[in-house]
């Protein structure tokens, strides 16, 4: 350590040694004081806020701060040293703050600030505050113990970049089972999104390893800091792909400090809605479908079921079905409870179409019907004899019954179900709105239906007719939605969600390079833009790809660019690591080489989860069972699984999407496997993109047209000598 790094060293520790008392000193007079658990609301609130200051305080006492900017505002006499950390701590004896948490607005500059002599700025509630930084230094505290200081830009030296260091050296860590946070080493372009306004529906397109889902949820713990007033967690939602998902990114919240916000998929979430009335298909039928190898899979057109039942026009369609639906609703006759007793239809449809008009249709037919009932009383409160009132009362119920026959009862899947019949579709709509739906989507779907069973393309659809029958009860409606791996949705399903929505607050991140779920997903982000005012919308692109090496990134660049014409590329942040390795063999040298493969990966230090990545389904079956038999102990992840555990991974390469891996074995790498198609060259970009540090192809034939190994290292093993 040179004497200025020591003397840097030194100061931090002293610094470090008196926070901490403070926070010791704070954390213990909380716990100290008794947890109350009576009925006054004010002592309640006042607990609240003891928890939380428990719950930060824990948290800080072992790491209190990863930074520290010094900055000098305009007109302000010196610098003054902030130090900034995941939750903020403040001197109760001189009210100054000791640590700013990483989310108010001057702990932006940390971020933001690219280096130069210039003067840098940052938005405050008072406007914009200018000044000078001196100094940005990062700081690793593990369990009350400076680990390191490293200096990132300091304006009294030579170099005025603020550099990459920190970052580098955070991104060769491994990687254990669960996303990190990465509030110490947050990028000017993140930061940007994660302090968006809220009230705006933000697309981000980002290149694989951009970052997308970890800005996403820091973004989440940004909303709730700075709109605390108008925004609660139990209110925002997190939508992603799969349940392990969902567990992968599963510690992130917790690690900011945030708590209670939703996680769900598209999926259960609308289940959920519809009370479990119907079931989804096996999702694994559906996938091995559409990504089964070369000819055996359907052309993906806008006929496709997903496409089509997920586009706009279908939702239009529904529209008017349910338009038409509700205008022949009320039947043209008038309502006679017995001889010499009429409410006329005139009236009837008056309640209905003119006085109920602002309710939803299951409302509507509930207020009617009460509104004809207490017709019926006033008409039997004019008949004074009372053997007669009661017998007109009996006729009258009866006769009600039978009019309201004519007023059908429906759930979303009935209504839905019933467009999709050859017998039972509603004679009120005319032939050729039911006609606008492609004959063999028809009787696919009328089948599964019989078994109250649906596809996921159907629950927009569905939940879209169910808000319309019965309307949105205000507990449903969210406060901000962050939709991941976006390109995966469609388009009718974000205008659902845009109506459980407040204000348009959504964060919608994908990729579309990563768009393998094309059946259903889109192609172009116009899809959804076109869905907001532009006023309401804000697109946002991340080019740098953070997760791997620069020789991985290059390698998976060049797979999209023989699949794809003019594909987004990533630009890699500058972390070199082994060249990506293809391994030549033949068909018996296959599950030899992944042993061998398996074996040295593990020697090695820099893995410590690896995914072994099979084409189909049934390969990485095959090959979960043919590493049992050999003692090799993986975990095999299916389109069920809920949790992931890290360690050695088996899974088929449409389900890498979202996770990552240090080191990933992409088995059968041939030209039969990968063709030079567009779905096949993102499948093995997606697959490639997950590995941090090692890429290995494991090639037993002749190779894919999309592998360029210009700058491989080319491994030939000969299995039979
Ligand atoms: N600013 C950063 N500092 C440190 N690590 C980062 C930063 N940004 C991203 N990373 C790391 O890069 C990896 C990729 O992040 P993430 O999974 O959020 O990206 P993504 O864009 O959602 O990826 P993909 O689309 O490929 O699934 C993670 O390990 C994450 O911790």
């Amino acid at each position: 350590m040179d004497t200025k790094t020591q003397s840097a060293y030194q100061e931090e520790l002293q610094r470090l040694e008196r926070t901490s008392a403070e926070i010791d000193r704070q954390l213990q007079r909380l716990q100290a004081t008794p947890v109350y658990y009576g009925p006054d609301l004010a002592e309640q609130a006042l607990e609240v806020a003891r928890e939380q200051g428990r719950q930060n305080l824990s948290k800080a006492v072992e790491e209190p701060y990863f930074g520290r900017l010094d900055f000098q505002e305009t007109g302000a006499a010196a610098a003054a040293p902030l130090y900034i950390g995941k939750a903020g701590v403040e001197d109760e004896r001189t009210g100054q703050l000791l640590v700013i948490d990483w989310r108010a607005p001057v702990a932006s500059l940390f971020y933001s600030f690219t280096g130069g002599l210039d003067a840098a700025s940052y938005d405050s509630p008072d406007g914009l505050i200018a000044g000078l930084v001196y100094l940005k230094r990062n700081l690793v505290v593990r369990k009350q113990i400076l680990q390191r200081v490293v200096d990132t830009y300091n304006r009294d030296e030579d170099s005025l970049a603020v550099g990459d260091e920190f970052l580098l050296y955070r991104l060769g860590e491994n990687k254990d089972n669960k996303l990190r946070d990465i509030v110490s080493t947050i990028q000017a372009e993140q930061d940007r999104i994660i302090r968006a306004a809220k009230n705006t529906a933000l697309i981000i397109q980002g290149v694989a390893g951009s970052g997308k889902t970890t800005v996403a949820l820091h973004r989440l713990a940004f909303l709730l800091y700075q709109y605390r007033e108008q925004i609660r967690a139990e209110r925002m939602v997190i939508f992603a792909p799969n349940s392990m998902f969902l567990d992968y990114i599963s510690g992130v919240l917790p690690e900011l400090g945030v708590g209670n916000i939703q996680q769900t998929t598209f999926s259960d979430w609308v289940l959920d809605m519809l009370d479990q009335e119907v079931k989804l298909a096996d999702p694994a039928l559906t996938l091995q479908t559409w990504f089964a190898v070369g000819s055996k899979r359907p052309v993906v057109n806008n006929h496709a079921p997903g496409r089509f039942k997920g586009s706009i026009a279908f939702k239009q369609y529904l529209e008017d079905c349910l338009h038409r639906f509700e205008e022949s609703y009320v039947p043209a006759s008038d309502f006679l409870p017995w001889e010499g007793a009429k409410l006329p239809i005139a009236t009837i449809r008056e309640w209905f179409f003119v006085e109920n008009k602002h309710y939803p249709l299951v409302k509507r037919r509930e207020r009617v019907i009460a509104r004809i009932k207490r017709w019926m009383e006033m008409q039997l409160d004019k008949i004074w004899e009372q053997s007669r009132k009661k017998e007109l009362k009996k006729k009258a119920s009866q006769r009600l019954r039978t009019y309201l026959t004519g007023w059908p009862e429906h759930t979303a899947f009935s209504f839905y179900k019933m467009l999709f019949s050859d017998t039972g579709r509603p004679t009120s709509l005319p032939a050729e709105l039911l006609g606008q739906i492609p004959e063999a989507i028809v009787t696919a779907s009328a089948k599964l239906f019989k078994k109250k069973e649906v596809q996921l393309e159907d629950l927009a659809p569905l939940l879209y007719i169910h808000t319309r029958l019965n309307g949105i009860a205000s507990d449903r409606m969210f406060d901000h939605v962050v939709i991941d791996e976006a390109q995966d949705f469609s388009p009718f399903q974000v205008a659902v969600l845009d109506k459980y929505t407040r204000n348009r607050s959504f964060t919608i991140l994908g990729d579309l390079s990563q768009g393998i779920h094309a059946y259903q997903g889109i192609i172009d982000w116009k899809e959804f833009s076109g869905l907001f005012k532009e006023e309401e919308t804000g697109y946002f692109e991340l080019e740098r790809s953070y997760r791997s090496t620069v020789e991985i990134i290059q390698f998976a660049n060049s797979v999209l660019k023989r699949g794809i014409d003019d594909p987004l590329l990533a630009v890699p942040v500058f972390r070199s690591g082994n060249k990506v390795r293809v391994l030549q063999t033949d068909a018996k040298g296959r599950l030899p080489l992944l042993k061998m493969a398996l074996a040295s990966l593990q020697e090695g230090t820099s893995s410590s989860t690896i995914a072994v990545v099979a084409r189909t389904e049934k390969q990485a079956n095959e090959l979960h069972d043919a590493l049992s038999e050999a003692g090799i102990s993986t975990n095999l992840i299916t389109a069920k699984q809920r949790v992931y555990r890290g360690g050695i991974s088996v899974l088929p390469v449409y389900l890498t999407k979202g996770l990552e891996f240090d080191a990933v074995l992409l088995m059968d790498v041939t030209a039969q496997h990968y063709e030079a198609t567009l779905i096949d060259a993102k499948l093995l970009y997606v697959g490639c993109t997950r590995a941090l540090h090692e890429l290995w192809l494991i090639v037993p034939g002749a190779l894919s047209p999309l592998v360029d190994t210009e700058d491989s290292e080319i491994v030939t093993t000969d299995h039979s000598a």
